[in-house]
């Protein structure tokens, strides 16, 4: 057993199971390379005693890593120059340590109005710097308290910079607060902390943590808006391994803190998290509200449009008619295409519309297809009007929803809580008219609204079926069509399957094809290329497969940096997208899907830029990359309301039999314009064609109907690769 000590100087490797090699400056300038699991979560300039054999290769595998404050003129150096105190870069920390020497964390903990001392230190930058270090300090206990537990110093800056000063106290205290105050932190490592803080296994806030998860676990795993009550007790039960009753006990608390909500749905008892369920309710409050409202479109439209044929010419009426209506079919019948006509024949009868769809990619793709302009769901909804827009003197964009018609495309993509917000805000007498292909993934939020909603009798609807696109993307279209009726795709000069059977083949060809292959034959730039993936993990996953086209695309040069964040590198050039919504970036809002890449990347000031498809560069900090994904290989639940040129889709039962649906197929068939390249097993093909999706739990149709729910809605707890999936 070796015992080194020394200062990180920099990572060369992470894993996806967490194994990480970095290399160590121990004294001035020798250099040892470390190596373990436990390194994981380490930073840069950070100081360490590590515990380890050597391999014969020269690397010390290390079995303990314990962190501690730089101690050597050289450790406080480059721990002060590496970015973890901000406001302090590489130059200032030299200056401060050429002043201070060994005293120098002494001075600044202690003594810190010695730091005007340094030449290059005014009042504003001490301010800055002592700042900077409390809250350093508050985050080094916290992280200090999670070391062991496994938990990263990036939830531990997380954690701080949500709670503050009280971060240690509930940490200790109330450790399962951090599931819902702190994004990122789920009930497993609450539950790691919380065990481990000596919280006893039996406590109610344990029980209720538990329930909680169930129901969160449902909704994102599942997309479900409720579970049965029977499932919450076997699932909750199985998964604390506690007595039934103390869940039971769990439940009714929560009730009575209205933190979730019990009702009694087609003949059962479900329960749901009570925002879910004041979302839906309202949903179907503001559609019957809207749905009895007279029409105010002002003005008498012209029906009779010639280029339309019957049922879109039907369509037309329809939405001009009433106040609420749908629109549906698939690919290339004509939706966009009756839009536009809906959206002309109400100008000219001088109505004020508004065009919508969930993502920045649809609107601007909306925009296109129908000649008008378009915004996303959330800016039209107020969240980011933006006055010097150029309208085209078609909406007010101060106020977009002063319109008389409102019509929101990709609407399958509408979840149960934009949809509410959407619907709260529609006038009365305006005409709202959602258009979208039911066939499609369901939103990746919870509910299926749009299809809930095709199941109320009272709503209109049209359903276009004739196929129209002919020439370019035709064949991707047809065969598009052919799957959602559960048909074989067959090979045309838009679509070819390739097949391979190993999952390590299916990568490495899926790679080869969107790296060379595809751009050599059509003179494109690999950027045009769009891997998309039935699922994020294993080795035909987007995360792997994402790795190894960033190593083709873009690999790390020597000398230029690089940052590790967990398992992922990133580097100026990388593809990225943000996968959560944040308001609080840029001037309108950062949106969940929208495609970026990285333009700089700073170590010193631990920020990353990221310009976004739209131009508008955005920073992230390190500590919050969380919120940022590759976008080399994306799964095709992400790439929904987008579209690529090209794109290759990996197929392989050692995905999860469960992803390979055949609206997932479909939705990643209908992404792209020119061509669709699947690679895999012609067994995973032929189930991701014939099997089709579970329904969710959502009781919106209900809330319509009154019916009970159909016998078999519900889905059965069911085994998934040995582990027990029950959404
Ligand atoms: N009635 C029609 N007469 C002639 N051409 C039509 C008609 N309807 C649609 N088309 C043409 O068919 C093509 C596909 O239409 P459109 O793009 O509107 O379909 P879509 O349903 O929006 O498809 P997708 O969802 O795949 O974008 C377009 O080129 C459009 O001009």
């Amino acid at each position: 057993m070796t015992v080194a000590e020394g200062v990180v100087d920099r990572l060369m490797y992470v894993g996806a199971d967490g194994y990480t090699v970095a290399v160590l400056t121990t004294g001035e300038r020798s250099e040892t390379k470390i190596a373990g699991t436990v390194l994981h979560g380490l930073q840069p300039g950070e100081t360490v005693r590590v515990d380890g054999d050597w391999t014969n290769s020269g690397t010390l595998k290390v079995h303990e890593c314990e962190r501690v404050l730089p101690a050597t003129v050289h450790a406080i150096r480059r721990y002060l120059g590496s970015g973890l105190v901000r406001g302090i870069g590489r130059k200032l920390a030299d200056a401060i340590v050429d002043t201070f020497g060994a005293d120098t964390l002494d001075v600044i903990d202690r003594d810190p109005k010695r730091l005007l001392e340094v030449h290059q230190i005014g009042r504003d930058r001490m301010a800055k710097i002592i700042a900077a270090w409390a809250d350093q300090r508050a985050v080094r206990e916290v992280m200090v308290f999670l070391q062991g537990v496994g938990v990263s110093p990036a939830l531990a800056v997380r954690i701080h910079r949500k709670l503050g000063e009280h971060s240690l106290q509930v940490v200790r205290n109330e450790p399962y607060r951090l599931v819902e105050e702190v994004w990122g932190i789920g009930f497993a490592t609450a539950d790691t902390i919380a065990l481990a803080a000596g919280i006893p296994e039996q406590s109610p806030e344990r029980m209720q943590a538990a329930v909680l998860h169930t129901l969160l676990q449902a909704r994102t795993m599942g997309g479900h808006c409720f579970l049965p009550v029977n499932e919450v007790l076997t699932h909750t039960t199985a998964m604390v391994e506690q007595d039934e009753e103390l869940i039971r006990a769990a439940l009714h608390a929560l009730r009575r803190k209205r933190k979730v909500v019990q009702e009694r749905i087609g003949g059962r008892e479900v329960v749901f998290q009570a925002y879910l369920h004041q979302q839906e309710t309202m949903l179907a409050d503001n559609v019957m509200r809207l749905l009895g409202t007279p029409s105010s479109l002002p003005g008498k439209p012209k029906l009779d449009s010639p280029e339309l044929d019957d049922t879109q010419r039907q369509a037309l009426h329809m939405a001009l008619t009433n106040t609420v209506s749908i629109l549906t079919g698939g690919p290339g019948c004509g939706k966009s295409f009756t839009v536009r006509h809906i959206a002309k024949t109400a100008k000219a009868a001088g109505a004020k519309i508004t065009l919508a769809a969930p993502t920045g990619r649809a609107a601007r793709r909306l925009s296109e297809l129908t000649g008008m302009p378009a915004m996303t769901v959330h800016r039209m909804l107020g969240r980011n009007a933006e006055p010097e827009d150029d309208d085209g003197g078609l909406f007010d964009v101060n106020d977009p929803l002063s319109a008389d018609l409102i019509v929101v495309d990709e609407s399958s993509m509408l979840d149960v809580g934009l949809a509410d917000a959407l619907m709260d805000k529609v006038p009365a007498g305006a005409h709202l008219l959602l258009v979208g292909d039911v066939d499609q993934l369901p939103s990746v939020g919870p509910g299926s609204v749009l299809r809930d909603l095709l199941d109320v009798p009272d709503i209109p609807r049209t359903h276009l079926s004739r196929v129209y696109r002919q020439g370019a993307g035709s064949g991707i279209t047809a065969n598009a069509v052919s799957v959602r009726d559960g048909v074989l795709p067959v090979n045309n000069p838009e679509f070819w399957f390739v097949p391979a059977e190993d999952p390590k083949d299916i990568a490495e060809t899926v790679v080869d094809i969107a790296t060379r292959r595809l751009p050599a034959a059509y003179g494109i730039e690999p950027n045009k290329v769009q891997v998309l993936c039935p699922g994020r993990a294993r080795e035909v996953g987007a995360l792997h497969i994402g790795r190894l086209l960033q190593d083709v695309l873009n690999p790390h040069q020597e000398g230029e940096p690089q940052y590790w964040s967990d398992d992922r590198a990133f580097r100026v050039g990388d593809r990225v997208m943000p996968i959560r919504n944040n308001y609080d970036k840029g001037k309108n809002g950062v949106f969940n899907g929208t495609a970026g890449t990285v333009t700089a990347l700073s170590l010193e000031d631990r920020l990353l830029e990221v310009t976004l498809e739209d131009g508008e560069a955005v920073e992230y900090d390190f500590d919050e990359l969380e919120e940022l994904a590759h976008g080399y290989a994306i799964t095709v639940h992400r790439s929904q309301g987008s579209e690529y040129p090209y794109v290759v889709v990996p197929l392989s039962t050692s995905a999860g039999m469960l992803l390979l649906r055949r609206n997932l197929l479909y939705t990643a068939i209908t992404r792209a314009k020119a061509m669709v390249v699947l690679v895999g097993q012609p067994r995973a093909l032929r189930m991701a064609v014939e099997q089709t999706g579970d329904r969710r739990n959502t009781a919106l149709t209900w809330r319509f109907t009154g019916e009970d729910l159909a016998a078999g809605v519900l889905p059965p707890l069911r085994e998934d690769h040995g582990q027990v999936a029950a959404f």
